[in-house]
């Protein structure tokens, strides 16, 4: 995407993937702007009902196979039990990994483009009556925007910005969350913008800049939409793990136990598959395909498959923990 205002044309710098390296994961469209939820959800998501919920209800991943312990065995009642409950282990799994998608798409067009700092600095936005950057004018308009449609009511949504929202002129929908109340509280968007800009982004582009610091804006926003949806539902994971398997994780919310509930919910066996997923999934997605490569000789792509995976391993997953300990230990208020 390139906007008016946007000047050069985007980069061409693939990187190389080893010859023979097999695509292993079919292409799927990303949602273009995740707006409310995903297709499956019309105007009734999350709800413990016979109606399926934005988590399209289907068999459970593979559960871990736990060798010893008692951790290990509540898992797997956890993963059982869930098999019976509509909002289960297995659905939510799912939609994280069709989100996995959008992620990567969004990483691939934003390294299309240079750092571009003036998007980041508030004193080159140059826009009247607004004091800051581009890019927190682009999120803030944005938002203003989306909050009038009624995103936010939505509890798979969360605003960057939640003081300037501007109420809502559809009619509301009336969700049948079953997530705790404590949930609205949960908002970790801070954290999310400032590993983003902070630690993820300087990584995944050329220094620089191309002129497209509107186009750059607009891919970041994307970005940071759709990792902040994935990372929040781990409100809805830790309520299927709570709902599959209450007894194990009463004691620990009691005692305020975060270790302990960390630990409860960390399956090491679903993580590692997450990563050789998308590693799978950038090594496909982001190829560059042209008429004259030979794909006997090398592939080439568009960005690290490492750098993605990173992302998930040092960032995504962990965030995604901490929002489950968070809704777990108000899980009993
Ligand atoms: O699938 C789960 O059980 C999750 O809690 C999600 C998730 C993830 O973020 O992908 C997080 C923690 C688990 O250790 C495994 C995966």
């Amino acid at each position: 995407m390139e906007l008016p205002m946007d000047k050069a044309s985007p980069r061409s710098t693939p990187l190389s993937l080893p010859a023979g390296a097999a695509p292993a994961v079919a292409h799927q469209t990303p949602a273009s702007l995740p707006l409310g939820p995903p297709a499956a959800a019309s105007t009734k998501p999350l709800v413990a009902s016979a109606n399926p919920p934005l988590l399209p209800v289907m068999a459970p991943a593979a559960a871990p196979k736990s060798s010893s312990g008692a951790v290990e065995e509540s898992k797997d009642a956890v993963e059982e039990s869930n098999k019976s409950n509509v909002l289960t282990i297995g659905s939510i799994r799912s939609a994280l990994i069709k989100q996995e998608d959008t992620i990567i798409f969004g990483l691939l067009e934003r390294s299309q483009f240079c750092y571009n700092p003036d998007t980041y600095d508030p004193n080159a936005s140059r826009i009247v009556g607004f004091n800051g950057s581009q890019i927190e004018f682009m999120v803030q308009q944005t938002e203003k925007m989306h909050a009038m449609m009624g995103r936010y009511k939505s509890p798979d949504e969360h605003p960057f910005f939640p003081e300037n929202l501007l109420e809502a002129v559809v009619p509301s929908v009336e969700y049948e969350n079953v997530l705790h109340p404590a949930a609205a509280n949960i908002n970790i968007n801070k954290r999310i913008w400032d590993v983003y800009f902070d630690d993820l982004l300087p990584r995944l582009v050329m220094e620089g800049s191309d002129g497209n610091c509107g186009s750059s804006a607009c891919w970041d926003m994307l970005i940071l939409q759709a990792l902040s949806k994935r990372i929040h539902y781990g409100k809805f994971v830790a309520e299927a793990k709570f709902q599959g398997s209450p007894d194990t994780y009463t004691p620990a919310i009691i005692n305020k136990d975060s270790d302990k509930l960390m630990d409860l919910l960390t399956f090491t066996k679903v993580e590692e598959d997450v990563r050789a997923r998308v590693m799978s999934k950038v090594m496909t997605f982001g190829q560059v395909v042209s008429p004259e490569a030979d794909p006997a000789i090398e592939t080439k792509l568009k960005i690290e498959p490492e750098l993605a995976v990173e992302l998930y391993d040092k960032w995504i997953m962990p965030l995604t923990k901490e929002v489950q300990v968070q809704y777990l230990l108000k899980r009993l208020d």
